[in-house]
């Protein structure tokens, strides 16, 4: 099978990235889409507000009416920094039947040079590059080895990232809609990102 891996922080995972992986299985011809939710994200400055239970819970809610979804929990058992070489390097071992394509938005793909070891995992895995509002990919910044595995698709443009909803959440504002029913019960349950004071 071809699965897209859908890697992220989650925290909390909204409609814009259930809207990219669906862009992404539809236009890539994927038989399915993989989400895996980081322990600790290798490039972020920031620790995730929620922990890591907590955003697998919200990953595993808001795709389980979904057949051709799946969430996994290999990062979050691992543990430490996610790296992706590592994921990969596991799921082949463990699915070797299956092809392998990082599905990621047009911010992140300027980071691509500097994740763990790139030039093997571009060996294992590809990417599926998606366009996001605010940022024009520069496949012109890409060595060209990373270039030629990349796949680029489009989607309708989504302009809201987790950054906006923890914000929102924090100025007592309604994420309703910015994120799938049960996950917005979920947050509401477990008063996530309410406001605090060590920010
Ligand atoms: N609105 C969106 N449209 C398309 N892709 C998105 C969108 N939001 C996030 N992504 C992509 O989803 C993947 C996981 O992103 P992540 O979990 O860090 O979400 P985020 O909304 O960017 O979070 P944060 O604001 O906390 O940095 C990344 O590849 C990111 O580019
Ligand atoms: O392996 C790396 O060095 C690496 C560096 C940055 C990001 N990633 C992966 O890219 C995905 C999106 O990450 P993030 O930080 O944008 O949530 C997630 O699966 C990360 O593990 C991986």
């Amino acid at each position: 099978m071809k699965i897209g891996i859908m890697g992220g922080t989650f925290d909390p995972i909204h409609i814009g990235h259930l809207i990219a992986a669906e862009s992404a299985r539809e236009q890539a011809g994927l038989d399915e889409v993989w989400f895996i939710p980081t322990a600790d994200p290798p490039l972020k400055d920031r620790a995730p507000r929620a922990a890591a239970e907590q955003r697998y819970e919200m990953v595993r809610l808001a795709v389980e009416s979904n057949s051709r979804f799946r969430v996994l929990d290999i990062e979050k058992k691992r543990g430490g920094v996610s790296y992706s070489i590592d994921t990969v390097t596991e799921l082949r071992k463990q699915y070797p039947g299956h092809t392998f394509s990082y599905i990621i938005g047009s911010d992140r793909m300027n980071d691509l040079p500097r994740w763990h070891r790139i030039g093997e995992l571009s060996k294992l895995a590809g990417f599926i590059g998606l366009e996001r509002p605010e940022n024009t990919l520069q496949l012109d910044g890409l060595p060209s080895y990373l270039r030629e595995t990349l796949q680029l698709v489009r989607m309708p443009q989504i302009g809201i990232s987790s950054t906006e909803l923890r914000e929102r959440l924090a100025g007592g504002l309604s994420v309703r809609y910015l994120v799938t029913e049960p996950v917005f019960d979920y947050i509401r349950r477990h008063r996530l990102y309410g406001p605090r004071n060590d920010d």
